[in-house]
């Protein structure tokens, strides 16, 4: 069996989802409501930031996938103590326990998320050394972890490869650090944050990211009793303490899945009420979704996003970090794209390889060209590169049915929302990967009419 299905059902596993495959009889509109909790690339860093203090933490709205189960086994192996709390979402997290990690057991559990690169910081703060696996997540580029560890290496961190692994310990503590990023890279801010909090002085952070998941970390942050200041021009300093308090906190919301939905009820004529979504969070994918000939409507417990009839126009996107279009939002768009009526064109300037997923959609019947230089008007890292980075999509086509594999998350769920708008049964199989980052979204399909079943 490839590492790839391995990871796709464990993940599906550990979420109860035992199909392996679904058949979609497609060409149905998408429409009804869901609601969406916490966001995965949020909830599943703040389970990491309840190991840094010396009391439970409370985190509300936290959704039952895979990676946030993932994170769960590892703060379990290392003593902090995770239940579920008195209501549905509710995990509380008591680090009062905290020790040494078994190895072998981590290695059992690194599997599907890169989360336990993050786990560094903290575990250094409490036991004076730490060891992390090799790391998952999708696989849409090389997704090195130099950032991190010269990061680490500045807070007085000696990091030592082992094959199994990086150990690393901190035989003079950790002491704050001026440091600037190449790139706003999102985990290694959140790895400067996660560290700087508790170490010794004072930590200037230059080139950070500023994704709304990260400002939400820092909200938590605060609440532990971190002192942080986000200043202009991606700057962040923070004042290192000795102590911090747990927290008790209500994450974001998964803007990610809010666009995914929204991509598929364009994509499929539909009319989808996504609870839970948020306007100033998504602007950005707001203005390009209202280009294409998409309509929303925003209220106070969500955003109403359909398909208003026309046709949808094509458009020209280069994805980038926030405040600029996210690099999650693109492969479930594409899907929309090639129902528009002329050429549009994806740049992809934060992963090197993330067009993997158009393959499939291809054989389904998509006009979709992918080229190595940057078309999307600035050039990128990647444009001297060799990459296949910027994807050409001509339309409106009409995509037929086809047997497709899941290849990761977001594009498995654009290869679901293709599916979906296509004419007969198309079989999508390694679904359990999408179980990484979608709760419950087989419930959700079936609630929102779409025709499928089931299997193993
Ligand atoms: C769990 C989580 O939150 N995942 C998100 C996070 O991933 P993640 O935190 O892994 O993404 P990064 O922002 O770090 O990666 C951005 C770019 O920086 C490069 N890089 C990163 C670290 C490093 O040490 N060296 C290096 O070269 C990466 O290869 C990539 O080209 O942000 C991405 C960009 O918004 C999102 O697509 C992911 O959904
Ligand atoms: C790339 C993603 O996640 P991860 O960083 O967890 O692989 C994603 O959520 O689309």
């Amino acid at each position: 069996m490839n590492s790839l299905l391995q990871d796709a059902q464990a993940a599906g596993a550990r979420v109860g989802l035992t199909a392996e495959k679904i058949t979609i009889n497609g060409g149905r509109p998408l429409r009804g409501r869901i609601q969406l909790k916490g966001a995965k690339n949020l909830v599943t860093k703040a389970m990491v930031a309840a190991l840094l203090a010396d009391g439970p933490s409370e985190l509300r709205d936290v959704p039952d996938i895979s990676d946030v189960r993932v994170v769960r086994g590892l703060l379990d192996i290392h003593g902090v103590k995770v239940t579920d709390g008195p209501e549905e979402g509710v995990l509380l997290l008591d680090p009062t326990g905290v020790e040494s990690a078994h190895m072998a057991d981590i290695d059992a559990h690194a599997g599907s998320s890169r989360i336990p690169i993050l786990f560094c910081g903290p575990l250094l703060h409490a036991l004076g050394e730490a060891f992390i696996p090799d790391l998952g997540g999708c696989r849409i580029g090389d997704r090195p972890i130099d950032f991190h560890l010269e990061v680490l290496r500045r807070f007085g961190a000696v990091v030592e490869k082992l094959p199994s692994g990086i150990r690393m310990t901190a035989p003079n503590g950790l002491h704050g650090a001026k440091v600037e990023l190449p790139y706003p890279s999102v985990g290694a801010t959140e790895q400067v944050l996660l560290t700087a909090v508790k170490s010794d002085g004072i930590t200037e952070l230059r080139g950070a990211a500023i994704e709304p998941e990260i400002m939400d970390l820092v909200n938590i942050l605060q609440k532990m009793g971190a002192i942080i200041t986000v200043d202009t021009d991606r700057v962040i300093r923070i004042e290192g303490v000795q102590r911090l308090t747990g927290y008790s906190h209500t994450a974001l919301f998964d803007r990610n899945e809010a666009a995914s939905w929204a991509a598929a009820a364009l994509a499929t004529e539909g009319d989808i009420f996504v609870g839970g979504a948020r306007q100033a969070e998504m602007l950005t994918f707001l203005n390009v979704f209202r280009k294409v000939g998409g309509a929303f409507d925003i209220a106070d417990d969500g955003i109403r996003f359909y398909h208003p009839g026309g046709d949808l126009k094509p458009v020209v996107i280069e994805t980038d970090v926030h405040p600029g279009f996210m690099t999650d939002w693109q492969q479930p768009l594409v899907i929309a794209l090639t129902k528009a009526k002329g050429v549009s064109i994806v740049h992809e300037t934060v992963y090197e390889q993330r067009f993997g997923f158009v393959d499939a959609l291809v054989d389904m019947g998509a006009t979709i060209e992918i080229h190595k230089e940057c078309l999307g008007g600035h050039p990128c890292r990647f444009g001297q590169r060799n990459f296949n980075h910027s994807a050409v999509i001509a339309g409106p086509t009409v995509l037929h049915a086809a047997d497709v594999e899941v290849p990761d998350l977001r594009g498995g769920f654009s290869h679901l929302i293709a599916a979906l708008t296509a004419n007969g049964r198309s079989t999508v199989s390694n679904v359990g990967i999408i179980s990484r980052g979608y709760e419950n979204f087989i419930s959700k399909l079936q609630q929102l009419g779409a025709d499928f079943v089931l299997e193993n």
